[in-house]
């Protein structure tokens, strides 16, 4: 059973399609880039894939359930989603943020059991943040900040991880790290689905990507099908060479196209 599926979704706004007919679905053990220009509609299909904003057509479903039908609390037990816009201003511990990520399970500030400190306390650690625990999230580096928003997702342990843009503030030690923490997930028969602007790390993590251009898939497949020159040109506008290096693929974008 897929994860997640999505049939025909299309949303528009003043009869524009920002997203139209959009179909794919996510299986256990897959790592799934979404990669596209910058508002290609990526951000607004997960939202509609999420039941986050509602779709003008098409559907939705989470675990074989519709979106539509599911609670808040419901969808947190199947899903953690990780915002492209993660805001936050509260001085409040990292280790008290990252715990957020039990509260579909029941726990509440100061109410954590022994399992939920053990989760909590894994996913510092899976983001690299031990000695942190108890710094005031108001005062951390954007990169920081970035990985404890990861960790707190990480803490829910649900079947899919859902993700816009997760390495987008990182450095390059911490977007392969986190890339590598994804291909375990996905290699233990967890799901991964993220947005993601480097090609490179979409080229040589992910087991599949969705090309979006103008609101549209454009192509679904696994890097090997669906990165060619000509789509990088066609999607993005640029030029790029692409060339075998023994099992794996390189990517050096030369410019615009
Ligand atoms: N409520 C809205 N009203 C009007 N236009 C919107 C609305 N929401 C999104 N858009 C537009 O829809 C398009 C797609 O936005 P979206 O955030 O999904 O793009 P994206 O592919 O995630 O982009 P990026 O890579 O820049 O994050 C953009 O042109 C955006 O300006």
């Amino acid at each position: 059973m897929s994860l997640l599926e999505a049939e025909g979704l299309t949303h528009r706004v003043d009869g524009k399609p920002l997203v139209a007919d959009a179909s794919f679905a996510v299986h256990p053990g897959e790592l799934v880039a979404l990669i596209g220009p910058n508002g290609s509609g990526k951000t607004t299909l997960l939202k509609l894939a999420l039941g986050l904003t509602r779709a003008d057509s098409g559907t939705a479903a989470i675990g074989g359930t519709p979106v539509s039908s599911l609670s808040a609390i419901e969808r947190a037990r199947r899903l953690a989603y990780l915002p492209q816009a993660r805001p936050l201003v509260w001085p409040q511990p990292v280790r008290d943020i990252v715990a957020l990520g039990r509260f579909a399970y029941g726990a509440a500030p100061g109410k954590l059991s022994a399992r939920d400190e053990a989760v909590v306390a894994r996913a510092l650690t899976a983001c690299r943040l031990q000695g942190f625990e108890e710094r005031a999230a108001d005062t951390l580096s954007g990169g920081e900040l970035s990985r404890v928003h990861l960790a707190r997702a990480l803490a829910a342990e649900t079947p899919l991880l859902v993700a816009d843009e997760p390495v987008a503030a990182l450095d390059p030690l911490y977007q392969h790290q986190t890339m590598q923490l994804f291909a375990k997930m996905a290699g233990e028969g967890r799901s991964v689905l993220t947005v993601i602007h480097d090609l490179n790390l979409a080229l040589r993590y992910a087991t599949r990507i969705l090309w979006m251009e103008e609101g549209r898939i454009v192509a679904d497949g696994t890097p090997e099908e669906t990165f060619t020159e000509e789509r990088l040109c066609s999607v993005f506008g640029v030029a790029a060479q692409l060339r075998r290096d023994g099992a794996a693929m390189r990517l050096d974008i030369t410019g615009p196209a």
